[in-house]
């Protein structure tokens, strides 16, 4: 456990804060329309998430985890414009946040916790998607998948942020649902929690030790420890 306060969180989005993963299965299974493909089971398709759009994109037409080694570069772009298109026109039609998701952030803002997002996500489908949910307000740094030289697992985002406000790896919480949080955490130096409900390859997050894991963000309270 952290011996510093905690002053910051750098939350994760998908499967951390909303439930994204029937509109990108939806999506997909339209992209896949399109490309006169049979539909993939939702599951699998959630699966494929949490290394941003590409990949997604990629595991998707290969139908597996490991990308088909024959897959063509012209035919990605081509299916890449097709998600990128369908997923804009869905961003926000079964997606929602998660129970106690509104009231943590609203409570976490009350205590002065400067917060962010750090998703994988492309930013061009990131910020509407969090106006759309009506918690833009809550984050004043942004960073989706494309806004950095490097995403997560890489820890440059958190050390992007931690330099933005002037904190030291010890004073920023990590939350995510993904062994990619949880590994840019630890390789940043910061502390981190893992929640049980998300996106993580269909593996439990408590495999890449986090600092704490919970099945709910509410647990943020007691992990940081100030009077509710
Ligand atoms: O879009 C993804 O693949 C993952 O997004 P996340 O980093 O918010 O979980
Ligand atoms: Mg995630």
């Amino acid at each position: 456990m952290s011996s510093q306060p905690i002053k910051a969180i750098a939350f994760d989005l998908d499967g951390t804060l909303i439930n994204s993963g029937p509109d990108l299965a939806l999506a997909i299974n339209l992209m896949l329309k399109e490309l006169a493909r049979e539909p993939l089971d939702m599951a699998l398709i959630h699966s494929f998430v949490g290394n941003g759009a590409e990949l997604l994109v990629k595991r998707a037409l290969s139908g597996s985890q490991t990308v088909a080694e024959d897959l063509d570069e012209s035919f990605y772009q081509d299916a890449r414009a097709r998600f990128d298109r369908l997923y804009a026109q869905n961003l926000c039609v079964n997606t929602h946040l998660y129970s106690g998701v509104r009231q943590t952030l609203e409570w976490l803002d009350e205590q002065g916790i400067a917060m962010a997002v750090v998703t994988n996500k492309p930013y061009v489908f990131t910020r509407p998607l969090l106006e759309q949910l009506h918690m833009d307000h809550y984050f004043d740094i942004v960073l989706g998948g494309d806004s950095l030289a490097k995403r997560k697992p890489d820890p440059y985002p958190l050390q992007y942020i931690l330099e933005k406000r002037q904190l030291s790896s010890g004073q920023m919480l990590m939350v995510g649902d993904s062994r990619n949080d949880i590994l840019a955490a630890k390789a940043a130096g910061c502390p981190s929690l893992g929640l049980t409900y998300g996106y993580n390859y269909g593996i439990p997050i408590s495999e890449s030790q986090p600092d704490w894991v919970a099945d709910s963000l509410t647990a943020l309270s007691d992990i940081l420890n100030i009077a509710h």
